[in-house]
């Protein structure tokens, strides 16, 4: 489903975050959001859940005006997201039966989506007896299991380690593939943007505004980012970092 901001602006307490944003994000689209730290990012992707009201303009999704959280928007945070006191299956069916899918099918749902996210054995572990990585992999199976129309994704992982992180950008990807949701993908990680995105948007310092969007619809892409390089420089200037060299680690050089 498309998610539109019209002329979205907030302030908090007169301190202004966003200024009049406006852009349709189309049924099954990535775009990356990218931009100085503390720009607004999370905001857009709150506003857009639901849990903050724009100051002027408004969001729809579909023809609906958001007033609320609901089903059809799942936003996934960086970590933490997993209920410590439940099984990585519980976290996970949680999910269904927020929405009343009985717990049997829920449960069963849920066991058939730790298997997708490659976590088959683990069900009964509790958030703290496995890794960080691991802990994001159920947070993906907790995200889709719904089924939701529109993907928030803030910084969904922004504590793994580069190695883990692009194994998750993978299950990210394939997942994405067969769902085809609308995602919103906040992210520090110049290349992970590069990786995943549609399209990037980068914004300026508060209040943030798009600097410039970037369209990578048509390049087929892999891990190894080396047709990207001036796009990936022209990304990180208008971030204000330079890419002195263009062999710098890509996950690890271009984090802003
Ligand atoms: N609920 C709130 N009340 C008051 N100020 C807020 C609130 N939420 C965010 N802010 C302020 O809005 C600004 C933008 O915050 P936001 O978290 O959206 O930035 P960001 O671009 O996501 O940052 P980062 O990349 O560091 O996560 C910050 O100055 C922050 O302090």
């Amino acid at each position: 489903m498309k998610l539109s901001f019209d002329n979205v602006s907030k302030q908090f307490s007169g301190l202004d975050v966003i200024g009049n944003f406006s852009r349709t994000f189309e049924q099954g689209e990535l775009v990356a959001l990218v931009g100085p730290s503390g720009c607004g990012k999370s905001t857009l992707l709150h506003i857009a859940a639901g849990l903050e009201k724009a100051s002027n303009g408004g969001v729809r999704i579909g023809d609906r005006a958001i007033t609320g959280p609901g089903p059809e928007r799942t936003l996934m945070f960086q970590e933490n997201a997993l209920y410590p006191w439940l099984t990585l299956e519980q976290n996970v069916a949680m999910a269904l039966e927020l929405q009343k899918v009985a717990k049997k099918e829920a449960r069963e749902q849920a066991a058939a989506w730790l298997a997708k996210v490659a976590l088959k054995g683990f069900e009964a572990y509790y958030p703290h007896q496995v890794s960080g990585g691991m802990r994001q992999r159920a947070a993906l199976a907790r995200a889709f299991i719904s089924r939701p129309e529109v993907l928030l994704l803030d910084e969904p992982f922004g504590a793994l380690d580069a190695l883990t992180r692009m194994t998750l950008q993978d299950v990210l990807r394939d997942l994405i593939r067969e769902a085809r949701p609308t995602v919103l993908l906040v992210t520090h990680d110049v290349d992970e943007a590069l990786f995943l995105a549609d399209h990037i948007l980068v914004f300026s310092p508060r209040p943030a505004k798009v600097l410039k969007e970037f369209n990578l619809v048509h390049i087929e892409k892999t891990h190894d980012l080396s047709d990207f390089a001036a796009m990936r420089r022209e990304i990180l200037e208008l971030l204000g970092i330079r890419a002195e060299h263009d062999d710098v680690p890509l996950m690890e050089g271009a984090g802003v």
